[in-house]
């Protein structure tokens, strides 16, 4: 009988049946909780090693080394490059990263290996000639893996580990100029004192010293409890772990439960030196630890994460080149989507957060909803605001001033958004920057369908009147033109007196701004012109290079859209 048909339970009812809880660990006196991450660990990106046994087709050179030249670009001082005994690509790429890879003298190659006699030999093989090279060589502890893949004991496995440490500083000692690491992999399923006599058993032999420093990697090779779980052991082993002075303890998590970043992070409060990860996370199952995110995540903080995240369009771009896989909308970070609000009250907390700022002129990032500036990683305020049926006033405005530089005011804000609205509900899908100005344009500034035209005007003052200007302008009404005439305190007074006068319906200005659109002797200008009429009010908008034509513009605009509504439309 299998699992399932012992079980009698159904679906998610067989959990308690199924599966058992990941045990605590007793430490209650843990120091970790109240730390905080104040420096970078040394980084170390197993990127062309475990994000690439994880690949469906595994890179070739070409893929190989454009990742390398980008983690070399992005300043990590150890890659692992490879398996160099597990296949001919993986060794030949050890060479040519030796002979031909232009490795600065600050960084070390690192290469991984079982705890096999024939293997180790040719790992040595692979890296002869590399500047202080580290030998990461690794076997599985834990007691599943114990009991079912090596069907040892405890001493069996621990021998295991010792003969490989052994063998390893006896080559190395022939050449000199080595490093090394050493994982009891699978060590989240590993008891805490096995892995502590397993990974004694390592330093014993192989006798760290402050010059050459051992590094123990504790690998969540399969993530399986919370991450202060993790935090705990990592703190357990750090305080009992001999020879802690002479060691380098780093941590190496997977993502299983989603929580791989976590994980290294509270990892890190927890005392370990080190984080072994990829690039947006790739490897193995759903990942190995996303070192992109955690860099950032301490660049946010205050932190300098010392790697170079400020190209992230560059780092995704090689990503999905040499891994051959695409980066989600949403992930941290990088996604196309993590710096776009689409929702009206978030847009207009952004459109004012990045007033602000401009304003005060203010170092510090503060921007609701922005944890982090789009720019500081490459990224554009261009796609920060997007507009769907979701949308607000705010994020209309901003898209209006971003990209074309109209700042409405705030009543056309309302005005307008109600005709954004209706179409996005209408089409149920994303309006472009591009169609809400056209729409903007054409709604109040050019109104193909309008009446009326302005054409001209010129003022001159009231003979009979002291203090009151006369305007005369010239329209065209349905295609003819005509004259009309009207008196006021100035030219948009007189006009819209003119206008009122003509069309039969009483209007006044209610309100009224202007700006330039453009610098330079031949700007034009914009201007909003609100106008009361009975039975409500209404925008009107004019562009021109001249501002009382833009002005007058407006209110014809306004008048148009009076005379639609009383006709019934829109
Ligand atoms: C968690 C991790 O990411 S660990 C890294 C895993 N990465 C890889 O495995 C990718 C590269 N590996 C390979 O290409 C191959 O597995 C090779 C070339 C290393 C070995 O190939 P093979 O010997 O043909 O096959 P295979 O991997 O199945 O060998 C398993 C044997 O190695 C033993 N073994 C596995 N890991 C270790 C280890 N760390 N130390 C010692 N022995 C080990 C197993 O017990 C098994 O022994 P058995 O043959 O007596 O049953
Ligand atoms: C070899 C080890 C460190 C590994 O890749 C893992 O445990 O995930």
């Amino acid at each position: 009988m299998d699992a399932t048909t012992q079980n009698p339970a159904k679906g998610m009812q067989s959990a308690g049946v199924k599966y058992r809880p990941y045990p605590q660990v007793n430490i209650p006196d843990r120091t970790w909780p109240t730390k905080t991450i104040s420096k970078a660990p040394v980084w170390c990106s197993v990127d062309l090693r475990d994000g690439n046994q994880a690949l469906v087709d595994p890179m070739g050179h070409d893929r190989k080394a454009r990742m390398f030249q980008l983690l070399l670009d992005m300043g990590f001082k150890e890659i692992e490059i490879g398996f160099p005994s597990a296949s001919q690509t993986d060794f030949d790429f050890a060479r040519w990263c030796i002979e031909e890879g232009n490795v600065a003298d600050d960084v070390s190659l690192q290469v991984l290996v079982q705890c096999r006699p024939e293997l180790i030999t040719r790992t040595f093989e692979a890296l002869q000639g590399a500047n202080k090279p580290i030998v990461h060589f690794y076997n599985s502890t834990s007691e599943l893996q114990r009991r079912v893949v090596f069907a040892k004991d405890v001493p069996g496995i621990k021998q295991i580990a010792v003969d490989a440490a052994k063998m390893i500083t006896d080559m190395a000692s022939k050449a000199g100029g080595y490093r090394f690491e050493y994982s009891p992999e699978s060590f989240t399923g590993t008891e805490l004192e096995v892995a502590l006599e397993i990974c004694n058993a390592v330093i014993d032999v192989m006798k760290p010293t402050a010059d050459n420093k051992l590094i123990i990697n504790l690998p969540s090779t399969v993530e399986m409890a919370t991450p202060n779980v993790y935090a705990d052991q990592i703190e357990w082993m750090c305080r009992n772990l001999d020879n802690r002075e002479n060691l380098i303890v780093s941590l190496h998590p997977h993502n299983d439960r989603g929580t791989g970043i976590a994980a290294a992070e509270l990892g890190l409060l927890a005392g370990a030196d080190r984080v072994e990860g990829t690039l947006f996370g790739n490897g193995e199952r759903t990942g190995n630890v996303d070192v992109v995110t955690m860099a950032l995540n301490m660049f946010t903080q205050g932190v300098d994460p010392e790697i170079d995240c400020s190209h992230i369009e560059r780092i995704k771009s090689v990503f999905e080149y040499s891994n051959q896989m695409k980066i989600g909308e949403r992930h941290p970070y990088v996604g196309e989507l993590v710096y776009t609000a689409f929702s009206g009250s978030h847009q207009d907390a952004i459109n004012k957060g990045m007033k602000a700022i401009k304003v005060a002129n203010h170092p510090v990032w503060e921007v609701p909803y922005l944890p982090i500036d789009p720019q500081d990683v490459g990224r554009s305020y261009e796609a920060i605001i997007r507009i769907n049926s979701q949308s607000g006033k705010g994020g209309i405005a901003y898209i209006l001033q971003q990209d074309y530089g109209l700042n409405l005011p705030r009543n056309l804000q309302v005005e307008f958004r109600e005709d954004i609205q209706r179409i996005t509900d209408e089409e149920g899908k994303e309006l472009p920057s591009r169609r809400i100005y056209d729409r903007f344009i054409e709604r109040y500034v050019t109104q193909p369908e309008g009446r009326i035209k302005f054409v001209d005007h010129h003022t001159f003052a009231d003979p009979e009147r002291k203090g009151v200007r006369v305007v005369a302008a010239e329209i065209i009404d349905n295609g003819e033109t005509k004259r009309i005439e009207g008196r006021g305190n100035g030219p948009i007074d007189g006009f819209i007196n003119a206008l009122s006068h003509y069309l039969g319906i009483e209007m006044s200005v209610e309100d009224y701004s202007e700006h330039s659109l453009q610098h330079g002797s031949n700007a034009a200008a914009i201007s909003y012109v609100e106008t009361a009429y009975p039975g409500g009010k209404l925008f009107g908008a004019g562009i021109s290079t001249n501002i009382v034509g833009a002005s007058l513009e407006a209110i014809v605009s306004a008048a148009n859209r009076v005379l639609d509504v009383r006709a019934g439309k829109n």
